[in-house]
This record gives structure tokens, C-alpha cells and sequence, in this order.
């Protein structure tokens, strides 16, 4: 019962597209897909993006793996996604809640070593406190040494795929700890980019 607070549960969702920039995209999208271990979270894909649902760790390692495999394509490679968790009326598939914290991903090998660029930005809803919890992850990122900077309506992480990833989830996870009973997080994470890091044009 202690996943209920505010008649809501406390289900993590993202909704997520990778977007190869290759010709032969179906392959590399369905194949990252097919690759990764989904059996703790709930799935859907579509035409347009992917859903999983489950414990913020499962929610995190399946979508970290699924941009990991298209992303070790070798093509440039962008993710884009939306975390939220509190969602009032998001109780659908609560059944995930129950299965126990060990990711099912871990091993990404040298995947995990890809250079990524990321922009996201922390929605805390429903709290006047908003700006401070902001400034708290931001400051978490710059003391982990992935923060890149700030941009209007984000903030920047680099480094490698597994420590974006990382600050991603320690931001999420850190900011729902405080008194906001809905968060939303965008990340968009890019890697083989061809463009210079920090290039406007
Ligand atoms: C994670 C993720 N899920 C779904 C799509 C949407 N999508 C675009 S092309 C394609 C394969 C052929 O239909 C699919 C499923 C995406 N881009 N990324």
C-alpha cells in the first residue's frame, strides 16, 4: 500500500523515440528494441514512439539499453523523452510495481562508453518550491562533473551514454524525494553527432 500517495501510484513512465539517422532506420530502431530486456516493465511502440511503465530503475535501464543499441550502430543517433511520474489516473499495469529492483540491462559493455550529448529540463508540478528543487539537481550534475551548461529551458549534460544516463536518473529520482507529487523530465540525447559540441548553427 505504501505505493500510494495521493490516490495516485507511484509509477514511472517515459514515452521515448531514438531516431537513426540512417536509411536503414527500421532495422536499427527495431532491433534495439528486440535486443533489450522488457520483462519488468510494461511496453507499448507505435508509429510515433515507444511507452514503458514500471519502477523508476526498470523504467531507466530499458530506456538507457534501447538508445545504447541504436546509438552502437555507429550512426548518429538522437533520443527523445518524457519521464513523469505522479500522474493522476496512471494506475494502468500497476502490476509492474511488484517486481523486485534488479535491472534486467546492466551489462551495456562498451556501449556504455559512447560520448552523448544531452539538453533536459525538470518540470516539478504542483509546488511552489519548483525552482529550488531545479537548482538542486543542477548542482547534483556539477558535482558529478556531467553538467555542460545552461541553455533557455534546459540544462546541458555531457559524458559518456552510462553517466548521462545516470544524472538523468539521479535527477528525476532526487526531485520526486521532495514534496512534488507530479514530475515531468525531458531528455533529448544525442550521440555520433557530427557537429561540434556546443555548435548554435
Ligand atoms: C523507441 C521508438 N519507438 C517507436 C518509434 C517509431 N518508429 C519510427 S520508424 C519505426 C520502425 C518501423 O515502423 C518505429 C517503430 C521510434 N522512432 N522510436
Amino acid at each position: 500500500m505504501n505505493e500510494l500517495v495521493c490516490g495516485t501510484s507511484r509509477i514511472v513512465g517515459c514515452r521515448f523515440s531514438v531516431f537513426p539517422m540512417t536509411d536503414r532506420f527500421v532495422e536499427v530502431i527495431m532491433g534495439a528494441l528486440k535486443s533489450v530486456q522488457t520483462d519488468k516493465v510494461w511496453i507499448h511502440t507505435d508509429d510515433v514512439s515507444t511507452c514503458v511503465r514500471g519502477r523508476a530503475e526498470h523504467v531507466f535501464d530499458v530506456t538507457r539499453a534501447i538508445f545504447a543499441h541504436a546509438a552502437a550502430s555507429g550512426v548518429h543517433t538522437v533520443f527523445n523523452g518524457t519521464y513523469s511520474i505522479g500522474c493522476p489516473g496512471d494506475t494502468d499495469a500497476d502490476v509492474y510495481m511488484s517486481e523486485d529492483s534488479r535491472v534486467l540491462n546492466s551489462e551495456l559493455g562498451p556501449h556504455a562508453d559512447i560520448e552523448s550529448a544531452c539538453q533536459f529540463a525538470l518540470y516539478p508540478l504542483g509546488t511552489e518550491q519548483y525552482m529550488d528543487i531545479i537548482y538542486g539537481e543542477v548542482q547534483r550534475a556539477k558535482e558529478k562533473g556531467t553538467f555542460g551548461g545552461s541553455v533557455h529551458y534546459a540544462s546541458r549534460l555531457d559524458g559518456t551514454l552510462s553517466r548521462v544516463f545516470e544524472s538523468l536518473e539521479d535527477a528525476f529520482s532526487h526531485a520526486i524525494q521532495t514534496d512534488s507529487s507530479h514530475l515531468v523530465m525531458t531528455a533529448v540525447v544525442s550521440a555520433h553527432s557530427p557537429s561540434p559540441k556546443h555548435r548554435s548553427v
